[in-house]
């Protein structure tokens, strides 16, 4: 099912609710009347339900301003056509900032994921900064990253231990593996769990596409050629997808990420740089800026080679960039308050009028 909508179908026999990961602490949370659906595709806000009847398109009508998105599970009524009236509390959710100005909440990616895959090539060269930046991301989200240095094929017979050493190194608690989709090498033991979703994440042409078809040995999603010019993709894949593996752990495909804005100041930056707070807790100040001060342990590993000063920049602005966004989502919610209580206010007065 490359491109279109599914006509109504039923599930194939093997195919339960349970097999895409419904519960009883899910059911716990369904309203009553509702029956529950995983949200299996979105596209551009039109987006598919798999329910115990089989698989339908399905409309929005929530009423709170929250949008489906793949991988959340739905409460729905339904007819040949499912209707979205609840969407069932996120376990994860992989959220990035808004890309539209002026606008401060995020946008989920995927929802209920355990494990999230960052897809990055080996050629034209691996970006370490875009990993990290994905890392922080999902650290936040709750789910496990797994990072993938795709194309391994096309980087010499084997990709050069040192490149993959850096990866390691920018990936602390990270696992880190080298895949080729094409040769076939590096994916065993990768796919999810029966019951896990994984979903992946990367710029066009990563191979996010060729990888999940690797996976599920068909050819269930398009996959782009790449220009000849930067090496980077035509932005193939438009739409979000979830698909049942053959192995019973499901996937994600996603269309390329053109930005990857971070949205919250938690724990995602300062996971991924857990080295470097380890390091700043040996400086000789508490408040230690890792600039100018003496006893400073983090300038002193940039200086013995042991910390690279790429990976300190990357720090300074991820966090830069995170609290800032921490900070106007503070704005936003002080506004959020001062405008209910204006019209609390004003309503009370409206009602003590004589
Ligand atoms: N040699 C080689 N080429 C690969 C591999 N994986 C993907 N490619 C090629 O890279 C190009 C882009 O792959 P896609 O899977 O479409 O990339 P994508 O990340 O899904 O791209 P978008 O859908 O645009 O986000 C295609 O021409 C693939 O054949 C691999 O492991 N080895
Ligand atoms: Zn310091």
């Amino acid at each position: 099912m490359a491109s279109g909508f599914p006509s109504p179908r039923s599930l194939p026999s093997h195919e339960s609710l349970e097999a895409f990961g419904y519960d009883a602490s899910l059911a716990a949370h369904l309203e009553s009347g509702l029956e529950p659906g995983r949200v299996v595709r979105v596209d551009r806000g039109a987006c598919v339900v798999v329910t115990a009847g089989g698989t339908r398109q399905a409309v929005n009508r929530l009423a709170e301003p929250v949008r489906p998105c793949v991988g959340d599970w739905a409460g729905v009524t339904s007819g040949r056509e499912a209707v979205v009236r609840q969407i069932l509390p996120r376990r994860t959710a992989i959220v990035r900032a808004a890309a539209a100005p002026g606008v401060s909440a995020g946008q989920v990616l995927a929802a209920n994921v355990d494990i999230v895959y960052i897809a990055e090539p080996a050629v034209p060269e691996i970006d370490l900064g875009r990993i990290e930046r994905l890392l922080a991301l999902v650290w936040e989200s709750g789910a496990r990253p797994v990072v993938l240095i795709t194309k391994a094929d096309l980087a010499g017979t084997v990709l050069p231990e040192s490149e993959l050493d850096k990866v390691v190194r920018a990936a602390p608690g990270a696992e880190v593996v080298a895949v080729s989709s094409v040769a076939r090498t590096g994916l065993e033991g990768l796919a999810p769990l029966p019951g896990e979703t994984a979903v992946v994440l990367g710029r066009s042409g990563a191979g996010k596409s060729t990888l999940v078809n690797a996976l599920a040995g068909r050819e269930a999603m398009a996959t782009g050629e790449i220009r000849e010019a930067d090496g980077r993709g035509r932005h193939t894949t438009v739409h979000r997808e979830l698909l049942l593996l053959p192995g019973g752990g499901m996937v994600i495909d996603t269309p390329g990420l053109r930005s990857i804005g971070l949205q919250a100041d938690g724990e995602g930056v300062s996971r991924t740089f857990a080295d470097l707070a380890e390091l700043a807790e040996e400086c000789r100040f508490t408040d230690c800026a890792h600039t100018t001060e003496p006893g400073c342990a983090v300038t002193r590993a940039v200086a013995d080679g042991t910390l690279p000063e790429r990976r300190l920049a990357s720090w300074r602005k991820l966090q830069r960039e995170a609290e800032w966004a921490a900070s106007r989502t503070d704005a936003r919610l002080r506004a959020e308050r001062e405008n209910r209580w204006k019209s609390i206010h004003k309503e009370m007065r409206g009602r003590n009028r004589p």
